[in-house]
């Protein structure tokens, strides 16, 4: 093993397997009919099928791939070429622009997840400037901040402007599949779209270098994504597994050059009372080649209860979770990657109702009658 740091040797059970099982392919999924500027979402004949695809994707996998999406290659590979520069720089120079407690835009090379340290390095943008945050975890505390992306690399000098390019057309692109889930699941297209008003999205460049102990680290740890979706474009490396939900086998994503990989966060999760299921991931490393990737976590604004929705609830299908402030979530998830903390970071199964709560609601209904 050498000099790794012990920091990044994953526990025995989730060491990557070496034999690696190939996915059939997750669904593929062509937007070419709402990307085209003359289509109109309401009378388009192709959509229900379309909306029939997205349904069954987030249903069986939860995880899915998108192409002929409308976001431009010249501005995707103009962002990829950028964070490769970026990263390609020596370790003192992207320090410079390093996050800290008070300024949690910028480089990381030293994020865990579930208190593992991941073999990467990361550089994080906000979509939206500023973005509205609380100030604190501690859920007394009112206070917000603002997020600005103020620290910026001196090279290369395009990042700032590659990077706010592919915001726009990711945002966009965001929005029509907010859409299309809301479609799949009965409700109005723009059901959604008023949480993200105030959105605290943010874009993540990741590069991971090569690992000289690919079988004992990961790229990312297992986890799953807290936001309400996430995009993801990748090179053509691969790494990235999926956890399927039939038996629990970790499946390798096959790369698909200008696509985008899609999954539902936690956030949908809850919205959908479960009807829809945020997919635990990672990312295996190889001792050969880097890899880049780059994921838009797509989140709603600081101020919203997420909650289950009235509309796809009812006494035979209850509400399977308590309400929580989106904002404090999302500190707390950023402070435990941030910190090596001791105990596990805050999960939606923490606010699910149990069966023996809801018996003991509808005893106690009962006997005040
Ligand atoms: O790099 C990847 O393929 C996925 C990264 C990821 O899952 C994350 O950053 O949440
Ligand atoms: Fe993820």
């Amino acid at each position: 093993m050498g000099e790794v740091d012990p920091a990044f040797i994953q526990d025995l059970e989730h060491r990557p397997k070496l034999e690696i099982i190939k996915a059939e392919g997750i669904p593929l999924i062509d937007l070419s009919i709402i990307s085209s500027p003359n289509t109109n979402l309401d009378n388009s004949q192709a959509l229900d099928g379309l909306v029939k695809e997205i349904g069954n994707a987030c249903k069986n996998l939860g995880f899915f791939q998108v192409i002929n999406h409308g976001v431009p290659l010249d501005k995707r590979q103009k962002i990829e070429n950028a964070s490769r520069q970026f990263f390609g720089q020596p370790l003192e120079e992207k320090r410079k622009v390093r996050r800290d407690e008070r300024k949690v835009l910028g480089y990381y090379d030293t994020e865990h997840t579930k208190n593992v340290r991941d073999w990467k390095e990361v550089f994080d943008f906000a979509v939206k400037t500023p973005t509205i945050v609380p100030s604190s975890y501690e859920p007394d505390d009112k206070e917000v901040t603002e997020w600005f992306n103020d620290q910026w690399p001196e090279y290369p000098l395009e990042l700032r402007e590659a990077l706010e390019e592919y915001a726009k057309d990711v945002e966009k692109l965001a929005f029509k599949l907010l859409g299309l889930v809301a479609l799949s699941l009965g409700l109005p297209e723009n059901r959604f779209h008023g949480f993200f008003e105030d959105q605290t999205s943010f874009i993540r460049l990741n590069h991971y270098p090569p690992c000289p102990v690919p079988q004992l680290a990961l790229g990312v740890g297992r986890h799953k994504d807290a936001g309400a979706l996430t995009i993801l474009a990748e090179d053509d490396v691969g790494g990235l597994e999926v956890k399927r939900k039939t038996d629990g086998e970790w499946i390798r994503v096959k790369p698909t050059p200008d696509a985008f990989i899609i999954n539902i966060g936690d956030i949908i999760q809850v919205w959908s009372n479960d009807a829809y299921e945020s997919v635990e991931h990672r990312v295996m490393v190889n001792s050969e080649r880097e890899r880049f990737s780059i994921p838009f976590f797509f989140n709603p604004a600081h101020y919203t209860d997420v909650k289950p929705l009235e509309e796809l609830t009812n006494e035979q299908n209850p509400v399977r979770y308590k309400p929580y402030n989106w904002g404090k979530f999302f500190v707390t998830r950023k402070r435990s990657n941030f910190k090596k903390l001791d105990v596990e970071n805050i999960q939606i199964y923490h606010f699910r109702i149990l069966e023996s709560e809801r018996a003991d609601k509808l005893e106690g209904a009962l006997s005040i009658k």
